[in-house]
């Protein structure tokens, strides 16, 4: 058995003497590397908080102290130290989260994985135990990525203000989010490191003199009164210690007793104090493949030796799609230029980057100001494409609506990872961004069914310079391409059949799902026709007159089913005085659990099995009402595809 596996819980930590810390240092980091390896996850995040980790929770009393991670990727050694070891299924389907939980630990609080919101959390929880008499601590940790996001500093500006009330951040500042942590932020943090410099020099000096016999030890008493002197009249006090806080550090966030020290130091002040710990991302961790682009900030399931994938991917990733097309665009647009909120690589803006260095930003982990922002790159003549994770959309929702569309600014906003994640978890599915932006006038929204599409309305996108547009695909690889068999109005027809029963609207992604319902369909004797809207907002003025040709009409799509795609067909269809009745099929109003895409979507009815069972069950109930809806034919098992037992519900 390993020190690590030997400790159940925090308060075994505390029993541990300095070479056993040292030990279990070792212990996580082989861990780690051997189990994310296997599964994929958040590898060099996790490698860089080893130490932090153990000495949080060897000063602190978890969960009475509260222990509060901001955005949770980097949780691994928390939980390895909170009994949950077990990491054979990691951000898979009934396995750990890949973030903290409260349904696995009582040491677990925020499961959010936005960031920039732990110091909001710790404000919170901070004046509760205050206005409680709670005697216990907050501590709240922050990545110098984290810290570029505006909440971060509108919850600073109410915790500097509160001199008398105790809370503790510790900044955990490895000098990275995915790629170097940009701007005034991460360069005034590299000011404070300079200072840690001159510490280093220092305690070197003080091991010299302290050795030297007879005049060494007055020698450096004296040079140490000089130093205090000297450091607080020419280091940087820093912004911290204007704003308020009390600032302790830098720190060598690696050495497990000086961190501790620190924790000491801040757990005695009565007031807000910021803890300035220096880690590396990935620390410890060097395999054959040195992956600089972002410090194995997540990793697929891989060889640990040689970082080769596990599992090779199916084919090309919308992203490399859209990277590719941005970067054509690019040669032929002078005036497009891109926004990055910290994410440059993932979100596919590298090609763009390397030919057009002048002509994108990464704005740190600051979608609003990415938004705003690019209304006015717009309104300067530019034509702006933000990229970001739809998820992370979310937050700028006010910015898009009063900033870009309200002023009808030419921006396009494409938004990878739209539709069910998975491993990520609930935070992490980019399932609201249709139902949020339908609201948005003027906004058109397109959801792409393979590449080609991608391709071809990416360019409509950037060719539009009166309205905001937004596209949205999934985190897959790019499927085989879907061929139109014809178009009505700005639709494409995939599938018709003479005299159909049913119009399924499939909403991008979704459309070789709608196609093998059909077929499924087809087998007992439903005549489906399929269209792919291709621009989802505004809804095509033909799909009512078309939907009026049909007996029931089905919305398909990889999005919240509230206030959805299939909402504002329905909405449509109401305008247009069509009284054709309507299905829609969406994810449901629930925070999913992490899983695999494909077992999330199965989960909750997202295949063609269950949609065409809701139909026939639909026409079959349709029937019975009225007396001519069509039987499920016996090519079709409807039994089976509504499962064991399944209610009718609205997925
Ligand atoms: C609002 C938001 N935007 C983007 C992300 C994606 N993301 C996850 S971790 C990360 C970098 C975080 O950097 P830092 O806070 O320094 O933590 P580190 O990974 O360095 O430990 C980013 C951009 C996110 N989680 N939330
Ligand atoms: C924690 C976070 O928000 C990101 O690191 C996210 O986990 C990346 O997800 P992808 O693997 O989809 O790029
Ligand atoms: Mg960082």
């Amino acid at each position: 058995m390993t020190l690590l596996q030997s400790i159940r819980g925090p308060h075994d930590l505390k029993k541990l003497n300095e070479p056993q810390l040292g030990e279990l240092a070792d212990d996580v980091r082989q861990f780690l590397v051997q189990a994310v390896a296997r599964t994929g996850g958040h590898l060099g995040p996790n490698l860089g908080v080893v130490e932090l980790s153990i000495a949080l929770h060897r000063v602190f009393d978890s969960p009475a102290d509260r222990i509060l991670w901001d955005t949770g990727h980097q949780s691994y050694v928390h939980k390895l130290l909170t009994g949950r070891q077990d990491f054979s299924k990691l951000r898979g389907k009934g396995g750990l989260s890949g973030y903290p939980s409260r349904e696995e630990s009582e040491h677990d609080v925020i499961e959010n994985s936005h960031a920039s919101t732990v110091l909001g959390w710790a404000d919170g929880l901070a004046k509760a135990n205050q206005l409680l008499g709670r005697p216990d601590h907050v501590v709240a940790v922050i990545g110098d990525g984290a810290l570029t996001g505006g909440m971060a500093w509108e919850a600073l500006n109410n915790i500097a203000a509160a001199r008398d009330r105790p809370l503790i951040i510790v900044v955990n500042d490895n000098e990275r989010s995915y790629a170097p942590t940009i701007g005034g932020m991460a360069n005034h943090l590299a000011t404070l490191r300079t200072t840690d410099g001159y510490e280093r020099f220092l305690s070197w000096g003080k091991g010299v003199l302290q050795q030297t016999p007879v005049i060494g030890q007055p020698l450096y008493e004296s040079l140490h009164g000089a130093k205090k002197g000297f450091k607080d009249a020419f280091a940087p006090q820093g912004m911290f210690e204007d704003l308020g806080l009390k600032y302790v550090g830098p720190i060598d966030g690696h050495d497990t007793a000086a961190v501790e020290s620190a924790l000491h130091r801040a757990k005695r002040f009565h007031g807000p104090v910021l803890v300035h710990c220096l880690t590396e991302k990935g620390r410890g961790y060097q395999p054959a493949l040195q992956d600089e682009a972002d410090r194995f900030h997540t990793v697929g399931a891989m060889d640990p030796l040689t970082c080769a994938p596990l599992a090779p991917a199916a084919g090309p990733s919308w992203t490399s799609v859209f990277g590719d097309e941005i970067a054509a665009i690019g040669a032929e647009r002078p005036d497009v230029v891109a926004i990055t909120a910290a994410m440059l690589h993932p979100v596919g803006l590298t090609k763009f980057a390397e030919a057009f260095p002048d002509r994108v930003w990464d704005v740190g982990i600051a979608e609003q100001h990415a938004t705003v922002s690019a209304a006015g790159l717009a309104t300067g003549g530019l034509h702006p494409v933000v990229a970001v994770y739809a998820t992370f959309l979310n937050r700028a929702f006010d910015q898009l609506l009063m900033d870009v569309a309200l002023h009808r600014c030419a921006v396009t906003f494409v938004l990878d990872r739209a539709g069910v994640t998975g491993p990520d978890g609930a935070s992490h599915n980019g399932m609201w961004d249709m139902s949020l932006l339908q609201v948005v006038p003027g906004l058109r929204i397109a959801a792409p069914r393979d590449a080609g599409q991608l391709r071809a309305q990416l360019r409509e996108a950037v060719a539009v310079d009166d309205a905001p547009t937004m596209i949205r695909f999934p985190k897959e690889s790019v499927g085989e391409a879907v061929p139109a068999i014809g178009r009505i109005g700005g639709m494409d027809v995939l599938r018709r059949a003479p005299d159909a029963d049913v119009l399924l609207v499939a909403v991008g992604v979704m459309a070789p799902v709608c196609l093998k319902a059909a077929g499924l369909l087809a087998g007992g004797g439903i005549r489906c026709t399929v269209v792919d809207p291709r621009w989802v907002k505004p809804v095509d003025e033909e799909l009512a007159p078309l939907a009026a040709r049909h007996r029931l009409v089905a919305v398909v799509e990889d999005n919240s089913r509230a206030g959805g795609v299939g909402s504002a067909v329905g909405q449509a269809l109401r305008d247009a005085g069509t009284d054709v009745p309507l299905r829609t099929f969406g994810i449901p109003e629930q925070f999913l659990a992490h899983g695999k895409r494909a077992e999330v979507l199965a989960d909750i009815g997202l295949t063609p099995i269950e949609i065409a069972g809701r139909i026939s069950a639909t026409l079959a109930a349709r029937k019975t009402a009225d007396g001519h809806g069509i039987a499920v034919g016996d090519g079709y098992d409807e039994r089976n595809a509504l499962g064991n037992g399944h209610k009718e519900s609205g997925a």
